[in-house]
């Protein structure tokens, strides 16, 4: 016998600015891609095609609007948690609402050594992430970086790894590293809503703090393995963000070949003399972990 065993729906890809326009003329602008799923008592509209209990995916899309305008969007934790929890209190039969937001960099132009007040440039293609899921019982957050890419043309080695008659790489002390730092905090669950309110200014820091660790490690360790360095960013984010419960990386290995162009003239392009190197588009090692308190 055929069963739901679970369901979600809402919509996905909503496009939402917010211009923020302080008394002194200096304008904020927040852009942001949400997702809102709803969970609930919804299986009559899948199973027996009753859409009585249908909040339509129209709606919702109304609501981010609605909400947006009505409510600071900044911290994006703050604002897809006050978002989810309005389904709940609005739709009795509605318990879960789970509310993705990413945000994209929007920053003053810096006209003549002044931040420019309203005109602003798109300075990386990385972004702020949340992952909300508000309950009845209480409010789950992950935060996150995604797309922060990063290269460093020394300070990295790889050695010591497993040689058997499946390998060819050579040992490295010196290599070029690069890659695009997925990191996420998962904080512990709060109660409710007021709880997410006191505790606001911690997710901000985080954000800088996380952002601050990762490029800093990246930049002054003399790199092990991804591995390693990934785990010494966790460890510095667990410490920093005292209310997180984890915190995960995700690391592809953008490889840099270097390559021998001794064939022509003798030219010497490996080891201590390579400059030219071949970016790898794929494929490319991935590497993952999570780091929990005990
Ligand atoms: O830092 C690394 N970790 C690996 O596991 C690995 N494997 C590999 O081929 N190169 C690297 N580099």
């Amino acid at each position: 016998m055929p069963r739901l065993s679970a369901a979600r729906y809402g919509k996905d890809n909503v496009r939402v600015c917010k211009v923020d326009r302080a008394e002194d003329g200096v304008h904020t602008v927040t852009e942001m891609m949400v997702c809102c799923l709803l969970e609930g008592q919804i299986e009559e509209s899948y199973t027996v095609a009753d859409n009585g209990p249908v909040v339509a995916t129209d709606s919702i899309k109304n609501t981010i609007y609605i909400k947006a305008k009505e409510l600071p969007v900044n911290p994006p934790e703050l604002f897809a948690s006050t978002l989810g929890q309005h389904f709940l209190d609005k739709y009795p039969h509605i318990s879960v609402a789970n509310v993705d937001i990413s945000l994209f960099r929007w920053t003053h132009m810096s006209i003549d050594g002044k931040p420019h007040p309203h005109s602003f440039y798109r300075d990386g293609d990385d972004k702020r992430k949340v992952t909300v899921r508000v309950t009845r019982e209480g409010i789950d957050i992950k935060s996150a970086i995604a797309d922060l890419l990063v290269l460093k043309s020394t300070g990295s080695m790889f050695y010591g790894f497993v040689r058997d008659e499946f390998t060819t790489l050579p040992e490295t002390w010196d290599r070029i590293l690069s890659t695009s730092v997925d990191a996420a905090w998962k904080w512990k669950t709060l109660p409710n809503l007021a709880a997410v309110k006191d505790k606001v200014a911690m997710f901000d820091k985080a954000f800088a703090d996380a952002r601050n660790i990762t490029m800093k490690t990246f930049a002054e360790e003399n790199s092990p393995s991804v591995q390693n360095t990934m785990y010494k960013m966790c460890e510095q984010i667990l410490e920093a963000a005292p209310e997180t419960a984890a915190v995960t990386y995700e690391l592809p290995n953008k490889h840099y070949f270097e390559h021998d162009l001794s064939w022509h003239n003798g030219i010497k392009n490996t080891g201590k003399d390579a400059e030219v190197y071949i970016p790898q588009s794929g494929p490319n090692g991935l590497i993952k972990c999570e780091v929990s308190r005990d």
